[in-house]
């Protein structure tokens, strides 16, 4: 067995079998609160209540049941799972004091992912929840009021003091509004500060976070073909970049806190956290559940209290592409779709919590089962996705005898780190088959992500278990935090930028939800650039006439792509201040005077500092000075051929990078294509096992067909949309072998 503490959590990591098991000591909850600077600090835990369980209502998802109350028709669930245990050989604990169990207690345990239609919100409403700058007032930093008058299993269901009709429609409809301003995707990097080992091995510091916490460039250090030294600067615009110094405490208001109240409005919300392996995600998700709990059940008890609504939790994880109850020995779990492409987890166990102390033992008790291993970066690597839920649920009619509703849902996602290949020839064998399933399941939501920006019709989400669970996230009423956690160490330097790229990929994804952030996501600049951001700005704010096409360009495999329309007409040293002394020499200084009047690649001096973005710059300003247009058209062509040149020039003038994205982008693609046709198969397959259920006398055998016909058009769609970008990609290969000839000797 082996055994390490961590400094952050003293987490406890034991093998057992091919996994370990974490184990977290009570304080590692607390601790994240230690350096709290709202308020409070770690006290607000230790106020709390120090009862045990609060009566955890088990519940089990039974086919039979739910077959009986729903009806067996248009069902597609094939499942066998066990049944709800028998009333004895549960914990006292759940059962009624009269020995009885209500059938609600035998709510399906199946986890409705898409339940959100099935609930009428005018009678949920809060009265001025959005009305002070915080929503949860002044008890922010404290343990849950206990005064407040709790919620119970049979507290005043049915009861609820109901606004007057006018009422209640305006405040709703208020409520929505502020809720429309909440971003639908919003995406925040947290740099973790250097560890021990990157320290001992005198790795440096290579990321630096502009002052108002939007902007963060990573300067990375790279060689020319003379073996010189120069540095990169690559700059990125997200929706929050924390640094090393912030506490978790400002984390959760930054992301989780402002989405707390969506989930009271019919929204799911997911907050997940992605990064390589060891960049802090585990770090960075711990904290935030048991907080978001305090608010939702202060907003439950004061806001939305007498309203009859019941607080859920569970606890699950994704390892090796299956499904496990955190909270019920990891038992193993299937997952189903219904016909309605509800994805449901049959068998997984709900507890109805009413206060945070039950929830903080019920996250200690998921922590310590989830599986770990050993990575290169990371001596506890969380080797399996892990999914916490919070669901709210409200009775039917408040009733007990049917089973509640799901009003609101919020998820938090520690998905397992990434590694590359290279990372994982330390690793046993177990370790890399983790880690090749760990990354199929990432790039799998890197595909759906990609399908989502593309506007494909199909997004494949039948990828992997981890996809289909992500997918209510990104679809329908939603609100998704992205936290991607980095490791400011020159030697994650690749995998950095790999996951900056991934976050401000997801970032497109919120572009027309909010026009404001899709200026600021349009802007990220992902290749290296000699030219300031300040330099840059000015252009965003050009007119809609100058041609938004002509700025930003669809990048040859769907990424958007920036065009500085008006090249920079300095040159500036990219290294950042203070880093002159040290090992990065300044590259583009020493060529800064130099500039070449050549306007085509083909008469680009490929001999002497090719690579050099400044030689490109100033080329760029002789070639295409921006003002002196006569007339729409000629502007239009000249940026036209601004765009083709540039374009051009980023792709040729540094074919290491070149020759990696292209390769990476064929890999991808093939993967695509492959999953492609597996899914059209998966989906005929489907198909015709409805259809074998549908082929009863009386059930209507052509609409089933008509819909089969539907998805194999969008199919043919989407490998058309393949195979046009794998000719593009064949063209530039072609390009980019020419190029290389030209190296020759
Ligand atoms: N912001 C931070 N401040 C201080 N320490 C941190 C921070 N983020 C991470 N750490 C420390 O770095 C180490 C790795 O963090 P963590 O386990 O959260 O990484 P991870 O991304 O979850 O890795 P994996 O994907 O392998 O599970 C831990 O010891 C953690 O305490």
């Amino acid at each position: 067995m082996k055994a390490a503490t961590t400094a952050a959590g003293g987490r406890q990591m034991q093998r057992s079998g091919h996994h370990h098991q974490r184990q977290y000591s009570d304080q590692f909850l607390f601790e994240s609160h230690s350096s709290n600077t709202g308020g409070g600090g770690g006290k607000w835990m230790h106020s709390l209540p120090t009862s045990g369980l609060n009566v955890p209502q088990q519940v089990e998802y039974s086919r039979m049941l739910r077959r009986a109350q729903r009806g067996v028709s248009g069902e597609f669930l094939l499942s066998t799972e066990p049944l709800t245990p028998p009333i004895s050989s549960r914990p006292s604990s759940q059962r009624k004091a009269s020995g009885d169990v209500s059938p609600s207690e035998l709510s399906p345990g199946i986890l409705d992912l898409h339940s959100f239609d099935t609930e009428l919100l005018s009678d949920i409403r809060a009265s001025g929840l959005y009305d002070s700058p915080t929503p949860f007032g002044n008890a922010r930093g404290r343990g849950i009021d206990e005064s407040e008058p709790s919620f119970s299993g049979n507290n005043q269901i049915g009861k609820a003091s109901f606004i007057p009709e006018n009422d209640l429609s305006t405040s709703f409809a208020a409520d929505k509004d502020k809720l429309g301003s909440v971003a639908k995707i919003k995406v925040v990097v947290r740099k973790r500060p250097l560890n021990k080992k990157e320290k001992a091995k005198k790795e440096e510091d290579i990321i630096t976070i502009d002052h108002n916490r939007k902007f963060l460039t990573v300067h990375e250090t790279k060689l020319k073909v003379d073996l010189t030294e120069y540095v990169e600067k690559h700059e990125f615009v997200f929706d929050a970049v924390l640094d090393e110094d912030v506490s978790n405490d400002e984390l959760y208001h930054e992301t989780v806190e402002p989405i707390v109240p969506a989930i009271f409005q019919r929204t799911k919300a997911t907050c997940f956290a992605y990064g390589q392996t060891g960049s802090g995600k585990t770090y960075t998700m711990q904290p935030l559940p048991l907080r978001a709990s305090q608010d939702i059940l202060r907003l439950m008890n004061r806001a939305y209290r007498n309203q009859g609504l019941q607080l859920f939790f569970s606890f699950f994880e994704i390892y090796g592409g299956k499904v496990y109850d955190l909270l019920s020995d990891r038992r193993k779990l299937c997952m189903r779709e219904d016909g309605k492409q509800q994805v449901c987890i049959v068998g997984l166990q709900e507890f109805r919590v009413s206060n945070v102390e039950t929830i903080r033992e019920l996250i200690e008790k998921g922590n310590a089962t989830r599986s770990t291993g050993t990575t290169g970066a990371n001596e506890e690597s969380s080797r399996s996705h892990a999914i916490l839920q919070l669901a709210i649920k409200k009775l039917v009619d408040g009733s007990e005898l049917k089973p509640a509703r799901v009003i609101g849902k919020l998820s938090f996602i520690d998905l397992a780190g990434s590694e590359r290949g290279a990372d994982t020839t330390d690793n046993d064998k177990q370790t890399r088959i983790e880690g090749a399933e760990i990354n199929k399941s990432l790039l799998a939501l890197k595909e759906c992500i990609r399908a989502l920006d593309n506007d494909q019709t199909h997004i494949p989400f039948r990828g992997s278990k981890l996809t289909e669970v992500l997918r209510d996230s990104f679809m329908g009423n939603s609100r998704t935090v992205m936290i991607s956690c980095i490791s400011p160490s020159s030697g994650s330097c690749e995998h950095t930028l790999n996951t900056l790229r991934y976050a401000d990929r997801v970032k497109s994804l919120s572009k027309g939800s909010n026009p404001k952030k899709e200026l600021s996501a349009s802007f990220n600049i992902r290749e290296s650039t000699a030219a300031p951001l300040s330099s840059v700005l000015p252009n965003l704010s050009m007119p809609e006439s100058s041609n938004n096409e002509a700025t930003y360009e669809s990048h040859r495999f769907g990424w958007t792509k920036q065009i500085q329309k008006v090249p920079p007409s300095f040159i500036v040293d990219p290294v950042p201040t203070g880093r002159e002394d040290g090992k990065l020499v300044s590259f583009y200084s020493n060529h800064s005077s130099k500039s070449r009047g050549s306007s085509t690649p083909e008469e680009y001096d490929l001999s002497d500092g090719a690579y050099e973005p400044d030689n490109r710059s100033s080329r760029k300003a002789e070639s295409y000075p921006a003002p002196g247009f006569e007339n729409k058209t000629q502007r239009v062509a000249a940026q036209a051929r601004q765009r083709k040149a540039i374009d051009v020039d980023n792709n040729f003038l540094n074919p290491d990078n070149d020759l990696n994205d292209l390769l990476k982008e064929e890999e991808d693609l093939v993967i695509a294509h492959r999953r492609q046709v597996e899914e059209t198969m998966d989906i005929i397959r489907d198909e015709m096992k409805l259809l074998e259920e549908a082929d009863q006398p009386g059930n209507q055998l052509d609409s089933y067909i008509s819909r089969l016909n539907t998805i194999l058009s969008q199919k043919a769609t989407g490998i058309g949309h393949l195979q046009a970008r794998l000719a593009h990609f064949q063209k530039r290969l072609l390009e980019y072998n020419v190029l290389v000839s030209s190296f020759a000797p």
